[in-house]
């Protein structure tokens, strides 16, 4: 189970962008996650995910020993989470040893791991995010926007076999998207980011 409670964050100009939000899911739930730009569900996958502090607020995680973190966030402009100097086989080899077969799984040729990030599709380095952030073999894993630049064919393309791999392996996965419609064909459950704020979370809200 991962579980978020209550957690609040509070801006550089200390205006608090969210309080109280809290979230509770199990490893093979896929959860949608959807509301109005601005409101912090950015800020919210990097707290959840270990890349910021909350001001307070607990995060709960039952793991298996692990180096990586058990929650890794896949971001939504994947050239800006890559070394841009660094050839595709250094980029995915920091992230684990090379696994073929997972490569096989996300469908990345093994010529792709000798080009360098500019040398790749959009989709083909969303891919390859995908995958690195696959190989740290994660109990959960949120998807920030991470369609929103490809087209349509791209988009369905990834989904497809994400969605299938998480299942598969029970990975709990919760999808950021302001596309509601794409979100209730993918997810278990869809919720707009203001209904985990709401004052009835105060113990936590559970989903499920
Ligand atoms: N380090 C920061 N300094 C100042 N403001 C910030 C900082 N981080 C986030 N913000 C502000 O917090 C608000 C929430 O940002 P965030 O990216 O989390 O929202 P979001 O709900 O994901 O939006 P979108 O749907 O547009 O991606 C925005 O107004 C943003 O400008």
């Amino acid at each position: 189970m991962l579980k978020v409670i209550n957690i609040s964050y509070r801006l550089p100009s200390q205006r608090m962008l969210f309080e109280n939000v809290s979230i509770t899911m199990k490893q093979g739930n896929i959860i949608g996650l959807s509301g109005d730009s601005g409101l912090g569900k950015t800020t919210f996958a990097k707290i959840v995910s270990g890349y910021l502090q909350a001001e307070k607020g607990e995060i709960n995680w039952q793991h298996r020993k692990h180096e990586a973190s058990p929650v890794q966030l896949i971001w939504q402009h994947p050239e800006q989470a890559v070394n841009p100097k660094w050839r595709i086989d250094k980029i995915v080899k920091e992230a684990g040893e090379l696994d073929h077969s997972l490569l096989a799984a996300c469908n990345i040729p093994t010529d792709w791991l000798y080009r360098y990030p500019s040398q790749l599709s959009g989709g083909q380095l969303q891919r390859i995010c995908i995958y690195r952030c696959l190989v740290t073999r994660p109990s959960y894993i949120i998807a920030d926007e991470i369609t929103t630049m490809l087209d349509p064919v791209a988009q369905a393309d990834i989904w497809k076999w994400l969605i299938h791999y998480v299942r598969q392996h029970q990975i709990g996965l919760i999808i950021i998207s302001h596309d509601v419609l794409l979100l209730e064909k993918l997810c278990d459950d869809v919720f707009h980011f203001r209904d985990l704020m709401k004052p009835t979370a105060v113990d936590g809200r559970t989903i499920y």
